[in-house]
């Protein structure tokens, strides 16, 4: 049965049995200084075996790991039948048991390849096509606005899934964009986001594209008719809308209600996730903005590592072996979250879309069998969100390099630059930062290193306290060039990571029942903001911010 608590697994006691009597013996110096091998025993290089050529280095060797310990790791995810799962997912399966759904976002991107029986699976290649003449004629200046002129800007209004994949890609591929096309992404109830954006569109030039799954958000249904009362105040007919306004839903009748023409909608279904939904419809704006052929990249850099993780022995499986190591640290360490650090500034937003994948996905304490868990899940990047390198090395790492928690983190970045300027001085300073960060993170600065450098005379304290103790675990991912291809790929890569941690940790990583209560506590409370005699029902301190806020807003 799916749901299994991870502790039943032999494996999860055997590893708690070598944490314990090993793990203060696990220091990155000796096991390097022991193996000259290390490197290449622990590192892989990807390549796709279909699509568009993707290669890329995994360099797992600086991890607090052994063989045996790498093995047990891989013996847990197989007796938590992460396989049996995985060719589930792929088939269909409605492993989204709370749900009763099946989780598919493979199938956006799967060109026909794997066979899968869903209602709307048939259906992707037509979205698709759909997705593909619209851009197109956004982008050719062939679809005008309601006086005539092409489309100069877009605004992406939606939040969570139907935000955070757009942005992140369109900023990762910007080197591919359509550089007299201005994309603009709408998230938050704050009006200010709304009013800020408007301020730099012209209702007769930019198209709205509301995009949400339920098409039920009350963020991005707020924003939306917001934004086509803004419209409506210049352009007045509104029969211009249907010039100005598309959506990405799964929800038509939602979307006709609202005022858009079925024509002007593009479908999706409820297999897909929010938080996995850029590769459907939900990533509209990244074909428009990098056309619909780099889109299309994207699709099946992500399809090749789908078969590599389908086709891949476990001991080879990169999303496995990125998803073992990380339990090994979550679980057995006691590592509080993870750090995803993109040497790439296209990458800046990288962290910040695997927050919602991971946390969204994982962040769960009940086993799909109902079982409250006893051992840590979902772990991510939930604090150093969109840095990239070398920024956080002038914020954050000091913790990592002398605090006192265990941070895992993954550095990734490309060999080659789209921005070669100065003759590419400006990459070999950055990537020396990539290759340096790691190494000092493994092996640190010891005591007698420090007092030689320093010299007699100084303080104890002084000494001390520039002691760098190492043996901080980091993944090491470098790719020859940051393509739509390789982006893809990498995602992907994250993606079906996470779906192992969550097999391994007997959750449903497809739900998000975690977001409900405090959409109904605050419905309630939005109705209860007139006057102070209407608040009720709360505890005091609730009441009281609510009545300071009466007392003091200027409306
Ligand atoms: O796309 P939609 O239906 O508007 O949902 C937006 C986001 O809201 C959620 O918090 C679910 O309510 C995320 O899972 C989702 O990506």
């Amino acid at each position: 049965m799916s749901g299994i608590p991870a502790t039943e697994y032999p494996s999860w006691t055997k590893l708690q049995q070598i944490y314990d009597a090993e793990h203060s013996r696990l220091i990155l110096r000796d096991l390097f200084a022991q193996d000259p091998d290390r490197f290449s025993k622990f590192s892989k290089e990807y390549t796709s075996t279909s699509g568009p050529d993707v290669t890329f280095l995994l360099d797992y060797s600086k991890n607090l790991i052994t063989q045996p310990i790498l093995d047990t790791l891989l013996s847990l995810a197989r007796e938590a039948q992460v396989e049996s799962f995985r060719n589930k997912m792929f088939a269909g399966e409605h492993i989204n048991t709370s749900e009763d759904r099946a989780v598919l976002h493979i199938a956006l991107r799967n060109f026909n390849d794997f066979s899968i029986s869903e209602a709307g699976t048939d259906e992707v290649a037509k979205v698709l096509e759909h997705m593909k003449v619209f851009s197109n004629a956004v982008r050719s200046g062939e679809w005008k606005g309601y006086t005539g002129k092409t489309i100069d800007t877009i605004v992406n209004i939606g939040i969570g899934g139907s935000d955070l994949g757009p942005v992140m890609v369109t900023e990762a591929l910007k080197a591919y964009s359509k550089r007299d096309l201005t994309a603009h992404f709408v998230s938050n109830i704050d009006g200010t986001h709304l009013a800020e954006t408007v301020k730099l569109c012209n209702p007769e030039t930019t198209l709205f594209i509301i995009a949400s799954k339920t098409f039920t958000t009350q963020e991005t249904i707020t924003n939306a008719e917001s934004a086509r009362d803004w419209f409506l105040a210049t352009a007045k007919d509104k029969a211009h809308v249907a010039k100005h306004f598309v959506a990405l839903s799964t929800n038509t009748a939602a979307v006709t209600a609202f005022g858009i023409a079925e024509e002007n909608m593009f479908q999706f279904w409820d297999w897909v996730g929010g938080r996995y939904s850029l590769w459907s419809a939900i990533g509209l704006s990244i074909a428009l903005v990098i056309g619909f052929d780099n889109f299309e990249q994207l699709l099946k850099g992500a399809h090749a590592m789908d078969q590599h993780f389908l086709n891949t022995p476990l001991e080879n499986n990169l999303p496995v072996l990125l998803a073992v190591i990380g339990i090994w640290y979550n679980d057995f360490y006691g590592a509080q979250t993870h750090v995803l650090l993109p040497y790439d500034q296209y990458l800046h937003k990288f962290a910040d879309y695997f927050q919602q994948g991971d946390m969204e996905s994982n962040g769960k304490t009940v086993t799909k069998g109902g079982q409250r868990v006893t051992y840590q899940t979902g772990a991510s990047s939930v604090t150093f969100s969109g840095v990239s390198g070398t920024n956080g090395q002038h914020s954050f790492y000091q913790l990592i390099h002398q605090g006192t928690k265990i941070i895992p983190a993954d550095f990734l970045a490309p060999a080659t630059t789209h921005n070669p300027i100065a003759q590419s001085k400006h990459h070999r300073i950055l990537l020396s930062n990539f290759f340096a960060q790691p190494e000092a993170l493994a092996f640190g600065k010891t005591e007698e290193e420090v007092r030689k450098e320093l010299g007699p005379g100084q303080s104890e304290a002084l000494y001390k306290s520039k002691v760098f103790e190492g043996n901080k675990p980091s993944n090491s991912l470098m790719f020859p060039k940051l393509t739509p291809a390789t982006l893809g790929a990498l995602i992907a890569l994250y993606e079906h990571k996470i779906f192992v941690q969550g097999v391994v940790w007997g959750i449903n990583s497809f739900d998000q029942m975690g977001v409900e209560l405090g959409k109904v506590l605050a419905k309630n409370i939005l109705a209860q903001l007139g006057a102070p005699a209407d608040v009720k029902g709360h505890d005091s301190s609730t009441t009281g911010l609510i009545h300071y806020y009466q007392k003091h807003r200027q409306e």
